[in-house]
C-alpha cells in the first residue's frame, strides 16, 4: 500500500495561452498537512481542483491513495472532502439543514447518520447556531459549518482552499485546532493559502509561483535551507532608518519595517555594510524566504 496521499507527474493545466500550472511533481505523505504558498493567481486553486477531481489536468498523472486516477472513478470521490473558497453551503438553509443534506448526499442514513451530525456540531462548536439559516452566520461560524460539510463522509484526503481568509484571528486558531485533530487521526490535508501564518501551521509547504513549484519543505528546512542571513535593528523611528539606509545602500539592501525594527536581508558580504549600527540576527520569516525565492527564481 502506498504511503502517498497524493503523488502527481508532471502536472499541467492550460487555460487558453495560459500555463495556470506548470510541470508540477508532487509527493504529498498521508496524515500530512501540505500548504501551497504564493500570491494571487500562481495557481494553487487550479492544482487544488485538479487534485480533488472538478477540473481535469491539460497534461500530467495523478495519484491518490496510491491509484491512477486521471480521471478520478467516484470510488476515489468518496475519500475526498473539498473545502472551496466560496464556501459550497445554502444559503436558506439553517446549520442542521445543511449537514442532513450533505451526509443524505454521501449517502448517511438513520443512526449513523445523526451520530456523525452531533459529533461535529460538537467539534466545530456550532451547538447554538444549529438553527441559524447559513446566511445569517458571521465568517468564522460559516467556515466551520463549511468545514463540517467537507467533512461529512469522513474522507481520507481533505483539500481545503484558503480557509481561514477574512476570518478573525480566534476563529483560524479554533479552526487550525480541528485541522490538526483530523491530521492526527490520519487525514492527509492539503491546504492553499497566501497567509505565511497559515503556512506555519503545515508540515510542508510548497512555494508555487506562476504555475511551478519553486521550492517545498517543512518550515524549518526551508528556513535552514535560506541561503541568505536576516538581521533587525531596532529603532524608535523605522521610517527614518528605512529611508537612511536606502539611501546609502540603494537597491543592495532589502529591508522593511517591522514594528519597531527594521529587518534586513544581507546576501554575501554585506554585513560590512552595517558596521555602524547595531543589529541582531533573526530567524528569516516564511515570507522572507518566499520572497527571495520569488526574486531568485522567478520565471518569465
Ligand atoms: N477557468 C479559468 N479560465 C481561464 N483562466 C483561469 C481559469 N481559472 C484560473 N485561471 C487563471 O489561471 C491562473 C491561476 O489561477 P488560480 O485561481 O489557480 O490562482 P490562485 O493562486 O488560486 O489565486 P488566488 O489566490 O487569487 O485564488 C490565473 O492567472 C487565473 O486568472
Amino acid at each position: 500500500m502506498s504511503s502517498l496521499a497524493i503523488k502527481t507527474d508532471n502536472l499541467v493545466k492550460v487555460f487558453g495561452e495560459k500555463r495556470a500550472v506548470d510541470g508540477l511533481n508532487l509527493s504529498i505523505g498521508k496524515g500530512m498537512i501540505y500548504g501551497f504558498l504564493g500570491p494571487n493567481g500562481c495557481g494553487k486553486t487550479t492544482t487544488l481542483r485538479m487534485l480533488c477531481g472538478v477540473l481535469s489536468p491539460s497534461e500530467g498523472e495523478i495519484a491518490l491513495l496510491g491509484e491512477s486516477v486521471t480521471p478520478y472513478p467516484m470510488k476515489i470521490r468518496s475519500k475526498i472532502g473539498y473545502m472551496s473558497q466560496n464556501f459550497s453551503l445554502y444559503n436558506e438553509l439553517s446549520v442542521i439543514e445543511n449537514l442532513n443534506f450533505y451526509a443524505l448526499l454521501y449517502g448517511l442514513e438513520g443512526k449513523e447518520k445523526k451520530r456523525r451530525i452531533e459529533d461535529l456540531i460538537e467539534v466545530t462548536k456550532l451547538t447554538e447556531y444549529r438553527n441559524t439559516l447559513a446566511r445569517n452566520l458571521s465568517g468564522g461560524w460559516r467556515q466551520r459549518l463549511a468545514l463540517a460539510v467537507a467533512i461529512i463522509h469522513q474522507p481520507e484526503v481533505l483539500f481545503l482552499d484558503e480557509p481561514t481568509s477574512g476570518v478573525d484571528p480566534v476563529s483560524a486558531r479554533l479552526f487550525w485546532d480541528i485541522v490538526y485533530e483530523l491530521a492526527a487521526e490520519g487525514v492527509s490535508i492539503v491546504v492553499s493559502t497566501h497567509s505565511m501564518d497559515e503556512a506555519e501551521h503545515c508540515d510542508k509547504v510548497g512555494f508555487l509561483d506562476k504555475g511551478h513549484l519553486l521550492q517545498e519543505g517543512s518550515p524549518a528546512e526551508l528556513r535552514k535551507a535560506f541561503p541568505a542571513k536576516m538581521v533587525s535593528i531596532r529603532t524608535d523611528k523605522p521610517m527614518q532608518l528605512s529611508h537612511e539606509l536606502s539611501e546609502r545602500f540603494g537597491s543592495q539592501m532589502h529591508s522593511y519595517i517591522f514594528g519597531n525594527e527594521v529587518r534586513i536581508r544581507l546576501e554575501n558580504d554585506d554585513e560590512q555594510m552595517l558596521k555602524e549600527y547595531e543589529y541582531r540576527r533573526v530567524e528569516p520569516t516564511l515570507e522572507d524566504i518566499f520572497v527571495y525565492m520569488t526574486e531568485h527564481n522567478s520565471v518569465a
